[in-house]
């Protein structure tokens, strides 16, 4: 880690488990690749995953098994590392790639922006040359205007130690919200592709199914379900992500799927035993296999254990370098410089909705009075509405940095509105964000599902299995109101004192799975967006008000606008500042945190 990094802390931990073959899986890393500096059980960074992979490569060829690295997008956006330089990824494309990474697919956060896109063309692509696999994913070159493949359809490999068999695919969900120089396929439609249907026709001894694709989705079920149609008896595996939770889900038997996590938190292992060479005789690779799973907390505590090493023989010379670069790009990005000192920590989940530590709250009632302003506009009333996935991560208590402001919300959008909307109109576009019921339940229109208002955190939680028991009768994201809010697990921490607050992740094989023994965490649902009112008359309601909207909701307000009697449409929709909402929020915390700490 490096110099000034929090130190690891030591807690019980529980052991990798190895297979025939093995794999470490990282995803949703968004640029998280220097650590969580403030969170020491996260603070390992991409040069320590380095010299523990070249480690447990050692490990697995000492024993004769294999290992494999995978990671499933969503690299970019969320941690200064990446968004502070220009052009963006200054550093982190080549840090990233100091990594030996087998089979690696494209998150949608890599689509949202055209530049993001050539750059992952022009440079990721390339630097993981046969690793990188697009099953559903096309690039349009600008000197042609072609669609062409992004990257390779599938691969198809033999393991090193094992000699086993492989056929690995690279997937994306149904994103559509990508920008125009990609094209995703839908996944019911690859899956009818002659390509497909010659990979799953390759009788591997294991299929290896990558995907920036939520474990739950039904994207993953699609595809599981076409490939155990052809292969009755092979193992199947699937690396996920984009829910940015730890989860283990079983399709049958041979079949299993792991999701390891959010920001470089999670390193995830998954092993596997009773794979079968195939022979000239199919029949004999009928036996199950069996499926194991860690998540592994990146502290070097924790890696350092893992490997048998300790402090002095545990970094290679090569992780050295990598953290090297880590520090080297924070210091030429100034990510440290501190503009503003949060008087408290400030939580998106792990505090009631609204109250005094919820981010939420202190975005509502303190940020988005001071920020709405426009001189032209300063006469009119106006309904502020943000959606409550804009936000990313907590604030901690002490010094905000540049980095933390990418942290808090690294996204570029910024503020809309629509002049003069009768107050009643759109008064009650807010209650239907938060409780549009089949409006926004994605029946209508799957792009307008209520989910993608929140973060995936949230809209994930309410398909994880530790939910079951909850007395909450609707889904996290169709919160009816802030008084329905209970919170997500017991966080009750009494019956191991001691221990460290974390994930205490319970998946389809239990509830073993975290390396680390946490106390569990309460976690509160909150609501798809949230509203201000301002510069409202002291008495009565205002007749006209001008609504605005971080550009990203404008699609769901426009729908909202519509059943609430507004017929508005895209036209109505005018700019209300250049600025983007990240800039905008940062330059309310250097006015008003500027206390030393
Ligand atoms: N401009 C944007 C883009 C996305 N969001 C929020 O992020 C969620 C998706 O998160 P991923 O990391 O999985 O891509 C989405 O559901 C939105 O809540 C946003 O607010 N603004």
């Amino acid at each position: 880690a490096q110099p000034g990094a929090a130190a690891p802390v030591a807690a019980p931990l529980r052991d990798l488990e190895w297979g025939q073959i093995n794999f470490l899986h990282t995803t949703d890393t968004h640029g998280w690749h220097g650590g969580h500096l403030q969170e020491p059980q996260y603070s390992a960074d991409w040069g320590d995953y380095v010299s523990f992979a070249e480690h447990m490569k050692k490990k697995a060829d000492d024993q004769g098994v294999d290992l494999l690295l995978i990671d499933t997008g969503d690299r970019i956006e969320g941690n200064g590392l990446y968004d502070a330089s220009d052009p963006k990824g200054k550093y982190t494309y080549d840090i990233f790639s100091e990594q030996s990474i087998d089979v690696i697919c494209t998150g949608n956060h890599e689509l949202y922006q055209a530049d993001a896109v050539t750059r992952e063309h022009d440079i990721t692509v390339p630097n993981f040359k046969d690793s990188y696999l697009a099953s559903n994913l096309d690039y349009i070159e600008p000197e042609t205007g072609n669609q062409i493949p992004q990257a390779k359809r599938y691969r198809k490999f033999k393991t090193k130690n094992q000699g086993l068999n492989i056929v690995a695919l690279g997937f994306l969900f149904n994103f559509d919200r990508n920008a125009n120089n990609s094209v995703v396929i839908p996944v019911e439609e690859t899956i009818k592709e002659q390509w497909f249907l010659d990979a799953i026709r390759e009788k591997p001894d294991l299929f290896v199914v990558t995907g920036h694709v939520g474990l739950r989705m039904k994207e993953f079920e699609q595809i599981y379900k076409v490939i155990r149609d052809q292969n009755w008896y092979t193992p199947i595996v699937f690396f996920g992500g984009h829910a940015h939770v730890r989860d283990t889900r079983k399709f049958d038997d041979n079949a299993f799927a792991i999701a390891s996590g959010r920001y470089f938190e999670t390193i995830g292992w998954m092993s596997i035993d009773g794979v079968t060479k195939k022979g000239d005789d199919e029949f004999s690779a009928q036996a199950s296999a069996s499926f194991k799973r860690r998540y592994i907390d990146n502290n070097l505590f924790g890696l350092q254990y893992h490997t048998g090493l300790n402090e002095t023989t545990f970094p290679t010379e090569h992780g050295r370098n990598v953290t090297k670069m880590i520090a080297d790009g924070r210091k030429a990005l100034n990510l440290d410089k501190t503009f503003g000192c949060a008087p408290q920590d400030l939580w998106m989940s792990r505090a009631e909705y609204p109250s005094n530590s919820s981010i939420f709250t202190w975005l509502e009632e303190l940020v988005m009075p001071d920020i709405v302003v426009n001189k032209e506009r300063a006469d009119v009333p106006r309904l502020a509405i943000t959606n409550t996935g804009m936000i990313r991560f907590d604030i901690f208590k002490g010094a905000f940095t540049i980095d933390s402001t990418y942290i808090v919300s690294p996204f570029v959008s910024m503020l809309n509105y629509i002049p003069n909307v009768p107050y009643n109109v759109a008064k009650k576009v807010m209650p239907l964000l938060n409780n549009g019921g089949q409006l926004f339940a994605g029946n209508m229109d799957p792009a307008l599902d209520a989910k993608y208002l929140v973060s995936p955190e949230q809209w994930s939680l309410a398909t994880q299995p530790q939910l079951e028991n909850l007395e909450t009768e609707s889904p996290v994201h169709f919160m009816d109101t802030a008084d329905g809010q209970k919170p997500l697990g017991d966080g009750d921490s009494s019956e191991r004192p001691g221990l460290i607050g974390g994930y205490t992740t319970k998946d389809d094989l239990g509830d073993n799975g975290d390396d680390t023994v946490h106390s569990p965490l309460k976690f509160y649902a909150v609501p798809n967006c949230i509203q201000t009112e301002i510069d409202f008359p002291i008495k009565g309601d205002p007749d006209k008000v001008d609504l605005v909207f971080v550009d990203y909701v404008q699609p769901w307000v426009i729908m909202a606008l519509k059943f609430s009697g507004g017929d508005y449409s895209t036209d109505d929709v005018k700019v209300w500042s250049n600025e983007t909402v990240t800039d905008m929020i940062a330059g309310w915390i250097w006015e008003n945190w500027k206390v030393d700490c």
